[in-house]
């Protein structure tokens, strides 16, 4: 039997720089049989009103003059008409505004990283589940059609995970960039760990810990740290974090993981910031290494489409005497691929309506996992935050 349509109409708390990739990502028109389709109904914003229309114009937002337009972003969750609210204020910001949001009863996509600490999302994933409503980190790259095959295809054929490499560092703090930006503004979160690490982690994470077994616990080990040169209060930069995974109740490491991120070197990316994130040949920012199997991941490992696989043993061995060597292509469907965790919520929350029951935070292992490693690797490294960011 045919499903039903789903139109699911989305409010958006701030016209930040992401939303501009994200609002206009979820409203490329789809194919006439796909079931979901997006609609932007309400934003609220802190800028004026003149800001907004352009900004519509610039992102060519659809049927801009039927959104309705708040500037307080507190009037919108109260009294707004729409399925979800995407939040894409600076990290330390995301706490409060989710938290509000919760409470009105709203199902909430935030960005990433979800808080600034794990217990700020412990207490989010349980205010979720007692309000009976949807959340979701906007951890997108987890969604995309290659990470979804890595995960639910390769991991449970290439034998044990032994050891990770994840890599996500590029330039975004050039000399001349203004120590107000939020990239160097410790007020608004900056740091390369909170910023690019959440995604290396989150490879890691899932080479790890992909197939859930539920055996095994993964912490941080080493961290380390340098800053920003030139920049106030330590903005940390170049960073190095060591996973080292274990049984339950044993101290024998059975994998492990290093993870490397920075906002001034290039990392194993190629020129300039947005042909980087497109670029079709460059080197491997994550490898896996398993037993029966490497798999390399190419930059931008936050948007893959190519997996890299070498197989090893003699099951592999083919007529010219070399092991197999694979690569798969899962290119993303169409524009920039930070729409495929839409539909995840999108279709979530409709389930969500029909049953009725406690809430659901989609993610929330594999979030509160990697926020645990981001606080245990700060605290190795010192990486400090005012308090105030950081309260429960
Ligand atoms: N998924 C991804 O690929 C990416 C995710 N991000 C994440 O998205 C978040 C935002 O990053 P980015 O887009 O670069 O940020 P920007 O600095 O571009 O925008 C942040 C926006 O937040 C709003 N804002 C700021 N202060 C307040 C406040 N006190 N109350 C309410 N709204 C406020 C403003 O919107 P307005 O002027 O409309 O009020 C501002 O433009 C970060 O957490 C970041 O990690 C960032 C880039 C990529
Ligand atoms: O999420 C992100 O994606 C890529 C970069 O633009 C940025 O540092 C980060 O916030």
């Amino acid at each position: 039997m045919a499903q039903d349509k789903i139109t699911c109409r989305w409010a958006a708390l701030s016209l930040s720089s992401i939303a501009g990739v994200f609002l206009p990502d979820i409203l490329l028109p789809r194919e006439a049989s796909e079931r979901i389709s997006h609609e932007l109904v309400a934003v609220s914003t802190t800028g004026s009103k003149e800001r907004a229309a352009s900004w519509f114009n610039e992102y060519k937002i659809p049927n801009a003059d039927s959104i309705t337009l708040y500037q307080s972003w507190e009037e919108m969750l109260e009294k707004g008409e729409f399925d979800i609210v995407y939040i894409s204020t600076p990290h330390p910001l995301h706490y409060q505004h989710v938290l509000r949001a919760l409470h009105h009863k709203r199902n909430v996509l935030v960005e990433k990283p979800a808080t600034m600490n794990r217990p700020q999302y412990e207490k989010l994933v349980e205010l979720a589940v007692q309000q009976g409503v949807v959340l979701m980190e906007a951890m997108w790259t987890r969604y995309l059609p290659a990470t979804r095959y890595f995960q639910e295809e390769l991991l449970p054929k290439i034998g044990e995970v032994k050891r990770v490499y994840a890599e996500f560092s590029f330039p975004i703090v050039s000399p001349d960039l203004s120590h107000s930006s939020r990239f160097l503004d410790k007020q608004a979160g900056a740091g390369s760990l909170l910023d690019q690490g959440v995604y290396a982690l989150t490879w890691a994470d899932i080479a790890l810990n992909g197939l859930d077994e539920g055996t095994s616990t993964t912490d941080v080990v080493h961290a380390s740290s340098m800053s920003v040169p030139g920049v106030p209060n330590e903005v940390d930069d170049i960073d190095t974090v060591v996973l080292s995974k274990h049984a339950k109740g044993s101290d024998r490491q059975t994998a492990v993981g290093i993870i490397t991120t920075s906002m001034t070197l290039p990392g194993s990316s190629k020129p300039s910031f947005y042909q980087r994130l497109q670029a079709k040949r460059s080197a491997p920012a994550v490898r896996i290494e398993a037993t029966k199997a490497s798999v390399a991941v190419s930059f931008p490992p936050i948007r893959p489409e190519q997996l890299h696989v070498q197989w090893y043993g003699d099951e592999f061995v083919g007529s010219d005497g070399i092991e197999k060597e694979e690569v798969i292509d899962r290119p993303v469907e169409r524009g920039w691929g930070i729409w495929y965790q839409a539909d995840v919520i999108a279709q979530k929350v409709m389930e969500q309506r029909s049953a009725q029951g406690p809430g659901v935070v989609i993610g929330a292992e594999e979030s509160l996992r990697v926020l645990g490693y981001l606080d245990q690797a700060r605290k190795l490294s010192h990486i400090t935050y005012d308090d105030a960011l950081e309260a429960v």
